[in-house]
């Protein structure tokens, strides 16, 4: 029925250490938390009498036509959820015209997760993007861009809000701390030197800074978004730095807890923007009142973390294609309730009880 009954049917089939893993965040989950009460928190306030018969809900994004504003916001280790991994999962978004954005944690190459999207939709040329982390050896970082570039990739998503792994609670009393023989993260597999079959740890790091993005912006032509932004001012910066787009993330409260709900930031950060690149919040999305809510408030889009994870686990790529249908549904739904012809027609204005003053779209 709603995305919230995925997390329940994947609890049940999933090992409660791997459960944990997905629904967990960092110390004492307050902004797990946070994330979904914040949009609870906003209301919408529709109009009527607008005679809208039909509502267009695609986007575009760096020139690909979206059928909804929702992508798969990045997740690690898809093959611990469901056998095919992220075969399932790139499967499923291609289908569904949804960006799916795969993970420099995957447990299947990006070359063949690329593959599984067009594969699965010929003809639709689905957009797959890569998320990356930095890594301190600027010539790892560059094996990796120029496989997913290969690979075929149409973006590059930095995540900048891990200096250092989150503290997991779950994770630590539950003792995982390493996938399970059989699975690795296969980008990290034969990328420069070692063993033949050598698979490379990922490196968090506190030392990288601003001039290590010059180095990826200067080293690629594929749009570049920053994932993990939360402060104003850091937004201005990563725009003077060249970046095409920002994805608002609060890495779904496993990394720095405390931090604000990303959709009580979004008024600021979209001020801070001003329209000049797309930009792209995840955290707590879950109806589709929140993507509307999202969108009035000035994000281009929004991402799904957990509820793809727990679709991959409930059922693999039906799973997954089922929770996109149900926000497809949920969005039109809410669009109609709201008086509005598309999500052009979504203003700031459709919402109460926000935070701050929104920016200009
Ligand atoms: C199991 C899991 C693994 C994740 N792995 C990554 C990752 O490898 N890289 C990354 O940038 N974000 C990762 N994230 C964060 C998501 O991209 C996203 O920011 C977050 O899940 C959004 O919140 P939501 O789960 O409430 O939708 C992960 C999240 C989960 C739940
Ligand atoms: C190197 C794996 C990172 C996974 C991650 O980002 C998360 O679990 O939130």
């Amino acid at each position: 029925m709603n995305l919230r009954e995925f997390e329940s049917a994947a609890r049940e089939l999933l090992d409660p250490v791997h459960y944990d893993y997905v629904a967990g965040g960092a110390d004492d989950e307050v902004t797990v938390r946070a994330n979904e009460a914040a949009f609870a928190r906003i209301a919408l306030l529709p109009r009527v009498l607008r005679g809208a018969a039909s509502r267009e809900s695609g986007v575009t994004l760096f020139g690909h036509r979206a059928s909804l504003p929702v992508v798969l916001s990045p997740t690690a280790f898809h093959r611990l959820f469901h056998k095919e991994g992220e075969v399932a999962t790139a499967r499923a978004a291609a289908r569904a015209g949804v960006v799916m954005i795969t993970g420099m944690a995957s447990t299947v190459a990006v070359a063949d997760v690329v593959e599984a999207a067009r594969a699965a939709a010929p003809g639709r040329d689905p957009a797959v993007w890569f998320q990356l982390y930095l890594q301190p050896a600027p010539g790892v970082t560059e094996a990796l861009v120029r496989r997913a570039t290969e690979a075929g990739c149409a973006a590059l998503v930095v995540t900048v809000d891990s200096p250092v792994l989150g503290a997991h609670t779950r994770n630590a009393r539950n003792g995982f701390h390493d996938l399970p023989d059989g699975l690795a993260c296969e980008n990290l597999r034969d990328l420069l030197d070692g063993e033949p079959g050598h698979v490379r740890q990922i490196a968090m790091s506190p030392t990288l800074d601003w001039d290590d993005l010059d180095r990826l912006r200067a080293s690629t032509s594929l749009p570049l978004l920053l994932k993990g932004v939360l402060h104003p001012d850091d937004a201005r910066i990563a725009l003077d730095h060249g970046v095409d787009g920002l994805l608002l993330s609060n890495h779904g409260g496993r990394q720095l807890d405390t931090v604000p709900a990303t959709i009580d930031l979004l008024p600021e950060i979209a001020a801070a923007v001003a329209g000049r690149v797309p930009l792209l919040l995840d955290g707590g999305v879950r109806r589709g009142t929140d993507i509307v809510k999202a969108l009035a408030l000035g994000a281009t889009a929004v991402g799904i973390g957990r509820p793809a994870v727990w679709g991959l686990a409930a059922d693999g790529e039906n799973g997954v294609t089922r929770v996109l249908d149900i926000l497809r549904r949920e969005l039109d739904h809410t669009l109609a309730l709201c008086g509005a012809t598309g999500i052009a027609d979504l203003t700031p204005a459709l919402v109460r009880n926000a935070t701050a003053s929104a920016g200009p779209r």
